[in-house]
């Protein structure tokens, strides 16, 4: 299976660059994982919703221009479908016997994702009401697709 995660903007902070290179070393064990990181439109403090929608609109063709036409899509949005980790790991499981082997999660940068990409998608998860932001998002994203692996093999690590 290969998976890729599509991401706005450059990782800064090392305890985030450390944590995800932690995660995607042992993920290598089950899947091919490939982060890419999509530039991050400079925008001032304050904007109005057209001109925060442009912004989306701008990081989002950047992001959908990493997608292939066969690639199954999960944008992470905080109004998507709620799952626990045993439900991502078994939609994973499903779609890797459906021949669906070709899987990108998406997160958004500060200010979300275009309509385009949540449109792009074949299913837009949430990981719970709470706005993360998006660097750690990426962290807890790392993280789950691993545990959701290590349950589909029923390896010991999920409690
Ligand atoms: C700082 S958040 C963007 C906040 C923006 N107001 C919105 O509603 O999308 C950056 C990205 O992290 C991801 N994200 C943050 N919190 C999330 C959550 N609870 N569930 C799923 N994705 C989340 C989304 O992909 C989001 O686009």
């Amino acid at each position: 299976m290969q998976i890729q995660i599509v991401t706005v903007g450059k990782l800064k902070e090392k305890y985030f660059v450390q944590g995800i290179s932690e995660y995607t070393k042992r993920l290598q064990a089950y899947a091919k994982i490939k982060i890419m990181e999509v530039p991050d439109e400079k925008a001032p403090e304050q904007l109005s919703e057209s001109e925060g929608r442009q912004v989306k609109e701008k990081e989002g063709k950047r992001i959908l221009a990493q997608i292939k036409p066969d690639h199954y899509v999960f944008a992470l949005a905080i109004n998507g479908q709620m799952w626990s980790s045993e439900q991502l790991a078994e939609n994973i499981e499903k779609l890797a016997t459906y021949g669906r082997s070709q899987l990108t999660f998406v997160i958004g940068g500060s200010l979300g994702l275009s309509d385009e990409v949540l449109s792009r998608a074949d299913q837009k998860i949430s990981f719970g009401k709470i706005t993360y932001p998006h660097q750690l998002m990426r962290l807890i994203l790392v993280e789950q697709v691993y545990r959701a692996f290590k349950i589909n093999r029923g390896e010991p690590y999920h409690k």
